[in-house]
């Protein structure tokens, strides 16, 4: 290229003659130059340079010595340097221009380095702006909390108005982790947590059923901290509302209670801080002291204390009332199995606080509830937390089926001291460390168990057991995760009491056990129990399926159960890796092998059973399944109570009820008495007997008579008949086959026997301290100072009477091999009856005649009992590893009374 090229097309386009002449004249190479500085030219060129300026610019250049070419002079660069064409050195020129040309390429990188650099920078300085905003803001609030920290409930991602809150990302993520993983100390969310606490700082309505153990107090704990104001928390049990108190406590978290039982002194100043809360409306702390996050009382609180509902207002009126959250929700309905009325009363709440969010949490919540639950406590339809709009109740579930407990039923003895054998023997076999809850119907039932474990225990026990025998109000929210089992003495009256009484075992997600034991004479005593209750008979009839069924998977059952209704609630027992109708692989049921049980035709037998209560009934006897079963296989004479009227015990006098069994049925029923006794619940549950109640002052006993689908049979006058009946007409049952009577030490494997060995199991192993009251010193929960409330109550029958607390009394008992001790926490209980058995907590008054009566008024001890077999007695430790029992008393009542 030459310097012509270079200036051409403008400052060349000119003719004159002059301009040639000077060119023309000078020695210099141009295409030196143009090697020099062709690019600095090359950016000046849309200049346009007149003849004048190029003729005196080059004139300039090459007569002044020190001066520069002057395009290059005037912006630096390896131009620049050049400065005197007079000095210099042609022969250096090729050495020069590399040198040269590397410098402008090392300058350009350099260049091009340092905007990248500057560019990311940028970037950087932005996205650090835009984070420390956020993290201040953010940060600020969660620091605020205390006071008024607020965090604006705004989801980012909204789909046609609908919002995902298990999925999307919220603005309080970030801290709402953070403080989860701080405060308490847990590092990931399960289960549905996530969703119902986005749903919860959305502040929305909210129903979770979750299983015991899942995790549900976390979902308004954590959301409660992160949020303004207070969280109001209504729970069923003081015992369980301590628990809850301690640990906030212990986490730092601002949580107090107002019970009946809360110091006079105390309650004072709780009132007194929730007042200044009220007059500092909006943010900011009262009084420059720490606000109450959480603040929990009983539904009996609520509904009999006008002063806390008035003070309840204030703080929603100044906008402090942050959320209100009924735990066990499925009280409030009657379709529950456990119904509380002064739940129902919780109707109030909406209306006396409109604009405050309501969340229901529950463990059990069947779709009838669910919707009753709604009705009850005026909230809107449910939407799906995963899909949910803007006016709905955002509902949530978790999965029902927990894989770590192992189901069983147990044939139960008819004798009651073979019982307690049995249960102890199970102990020392599978957890002979470990602890566990023994549940029971009655306090008395308690009481009996608790001795009897105890005496036991002293002659047997090789490990350090520590076993609680209760009724099951307690345990309701028990906060201990290593309960490695839980025993049904007696079966539960409903499905969903069983799932929840034996899901306090496990909850830190280690295998345990949930074992029932049962024999079929529990079925009435249960009934008499029920028979009051609303839809008592359904809710048992599905329990005594459960117990009888020999096949089906336990899994299986309760999704079946759980899902009656709707679909909504089968899903709740898939998982991620099963369907809800894929067997759990581990339940008894599942692990019983075809040499185990018989399904046997019993028509013939169930014909004869029901002659015989048909003869009864026509000589105007009464008798009881116990009965019934000894009628059947005895010479036909039995002893059977009556209901006629008149002195005596039960209302009237005892009859000898007479049946001709070779007369009236052909002979003897030939099964053992405990299978005749199933086949009669059996017979139950098909509609072919059914129960009369009978009751007395002292109690109600179920006599069985013939139900509406027995003249299918009866109506044949002989056995003969019976061959002709078709299959679909034929009765079969299922019973477990009794293996060889010579057993010693454990069943081998579980295939062939009534046990799934735990110990092909994980096992914990940590010992647990004995559980102990709610505070020593108190008594009972009255809130009788407290003036009526006057709650708007437009639901008949809300309100009116004074609804009766479920009465719990319990009995606490730690065996262990330590010194033989006795401690008694001071309690008016206790002082009354000192060394006396524990009273906590019961839902049943028994006067300890129900089940004598209902069993006929005799023992039931039977020769051929399925006890001895079951859990044979292989740990005996020699008298001098003989441990020794300590039992911890502990008195206290949990519920508190209307
Ligand atoms: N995400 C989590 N990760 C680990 N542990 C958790 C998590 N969430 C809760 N927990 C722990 O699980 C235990 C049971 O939690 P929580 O008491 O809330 O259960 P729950 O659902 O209320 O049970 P219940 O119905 O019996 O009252 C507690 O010890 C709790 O700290």
């Amino acid at each position: 290229m030459t310097r012509r090229n270079i200036i051409d097309s403008d400052a060349l386009a000119s003719d004159d003659p002059a301009f040639e002449e000077i060119l023309q004249s000078t020695s210099y190479d141009f295409k030196h130059l143009t090697s020099i500085d062709e690019n600095d030219f090359v950016s000046e060129r849309p200049k346009k340079i007149s003849q004048a300026e190029v003729s005196s610019s080059i004139s300039s250049a090459f007569t002044s010595t020190a001066s520069t070419v002057s395009s290059a002079s005037s912006r630096p660069g390896p131009s620049s340097s050049i400065t005197n064409h007079h000095t210099y050195d042609e022969q250096d020129y090729p050495k020069w221009k590399i040198q040269n040309e590397a410098d402008i390429s090392a300058l350009r990188q350099k260049n091009a380095a340092l905007r990248e650099e500057l560019e990311r920078n940028e970037a950087l300085i932005l996205s650090l702006e835009f984070e420390d905003d956020e993290r201040k803001a953010k940060y600020r609030a969660f620091l605020n909390t205390g006071q008024s920290g607020a965090i604006m409930a705004q989801s980012l991602k909204k789909k046609n108005g609908r919002i995902d809150y298990a999925n999307n990302v919220f603005e309080w993520d970030g801290v709402l982790k953070d403080t989860m993983r701080k405060i308490f100390n847990i590092k990931d969310f399960r289960l549905c947590q996530g969703g119902v606490c986005n749903s919860n700082m959305d502040g929305r309505d909210i129903v979770v059923v979750m299983p015991t153990g899942g995790g549900k107090s976390l979902t308004y704990q954590l959301p409660a901290v992160l949020t303004p104001g207070v969280t109001l928390v209504i729970s069923p049990l003081i015992s369980l509302i301590s628990d809850q108190i301690m640990h906030l406590q212990d986490a730092g978290v601002e949580a107090v209670k107002l019970t009946g039982s809360t110091p006079k002194g105390e309650q004072d100043s709780i009132n007194a801080r929730l007042g200044s809360m009220a007059n500092t409306s909006g943010r900011g702390s009262s009084n420059g002291g720490k606000d109450i996050k959480l603040l929990y009382c009983t539904p009996e609180k609520i509904a009999k204390s006008k002063r806390f509902v008035s003070l309840l207002q204030k703080l929603s009126d100044a906008d402090r009332l942050a959320r209100i959250v009924i735990d066990e929700a499925h009280c409030v309905s009657q379709l529950g199995h456990d119904f509380r009325p002064d739940y129902q009363k919780l109707h109030v709440l909406r209306q006396l606080f409109p604009n405050v969010p309501i969340m229901a949490l529950s463990a059990t919540c069947p779709p009838l509830v669910l919707q009753d639950l709604l009705k009850v406590l005026r909230l809107k339809p449910t939407v799906p937390g995963e899909d949910a709009d803007r006016t709905g109740t955002v509902y949530f579930t978790a999965p029902l089926y927990r894989p770590n407990l192992h189901y069983q039923v147990l044939p139960k003895a008819s004798e009651g001291t073979k019982v307690y054998a049995q249960m102890v023997a199970w102990i020392l076999r599978e957890h002979a460390d470990d602890s566990g809850i023994v549940y029971c119907l009655s306090k008395k039932d308690t009481e009996k168990v608790a001795a009897e474990l105890a005496t036991r225990a002293r002659f047997a026990l090789a490990g350090d057991v520590k076993v609680v025998c209760a009724t099951i109000a307690f345990g309701l929210g028990i906060d201990k995760g290593d309960v490695r089992f839980v025993i049904h003495h007696s079966m539960s009256k409903s499905l969903d009491g069983f799932y929840q009484e034996s899901g306090r075992a496990g909850r830190d997600g280690k295998d345990s056990d949930c074992v029932m034991f049962y024999r079929a004479q529990d079925a009435s005593t249960l009934s008499s129990m029920t028979m009051g209750d609303k839809d008592g008979g359904v809710k048992l009839n599905a329990m005594l399926e459960f117990a009888q069924n020999l096949t089906e998977c336990r899994k299986i059952q309760f999704a079946n159960y759980f899902s009656h209704t709707t679909n909504l609630s089968m899903t709740s027992w898939s998982t991620s890796d099963a369907a809800a109708r894929a067997p759990c692989g581990h339940c008894d049921n599942c692990t019983r092998t075809s040499e185990a049980y018989v399904d046997k035709d019993v028509t013939l037998e169930a014909w004869q059973l029901l002659r015989i209560i048909e003869k009864a009934q026509k000589t105007g006897g009464n008798v009881t399944l116990a009965k019934v079963a000894e009628l059947a296989r005895s010479s036909g004479k039995a002893i059977g109570g009556t209901a006629r009227k008149g002195k005596g015990k039960h209302g009237g006098a005892k009859e000898q009820v007479t049946v001709d069994l070779d007369a009236v049925c052909g002979g003897k029923v030939n099964l053992k008495k405990e299978e005749i006794e199933i086949l009669l619940v059996h017979l139950g549950l098909k509609h072919y007997v059914r129960d009369q109640f009978y009751t007395t002052s002292y109690s109600t006993i179920a006599y069985i008579q013939l139900g509406e689908r027995a003249p299918q049979l009866t109506r044949y006058s002989s056995k003969d008949h019976l061959e002709s009946l078709s299959n679909s007409s034929r009765i079969w049952c299922s019973f477990r086959v009794q293996p060889p009577p010579k057993r010693t030490g454990r069943p081998s494997g579980s295939k062939n026997s009534d046990t799934v060995p735990s110990s092909t199991r994980a096992k914990g192993k940590a010992k647990a301290k004995p559980i102990e009251s709610d505070s020593p010193g108190f008594v009972s929960d009255i809130d009788d100072h407290d003036e009526e409330v006057d709650l708007p109550n437009d639901e008949p029958g809300i309100g009116k009477g004074k609804g009766k607390a479920t009465e719990s009394v319990s009995r606490v008992l730690s065996i262990s091999a330590s010194k033989p001790q006795t401690r008694s926490f001071q309690t008016p209980t206790t002082r009354k009856r000192k060394r006396q058995p524990v009273v906590i907590s019961s839902d049943v008054e028994d006067d300890g005649k129900q089940e004598d009566e209902r069993n006929g008024g005799e023992d039931d001890d039977d020769e051929e009992g399925m006890g001895d077999w079951i859990v044979p007695h292989s740990k005996k430790p020699p008298p001098s590893k003989r441990p020794k029992v300590e039992t911890i008393e502990l008195f206290s009542s949990d519920i508190e009374e209307s």
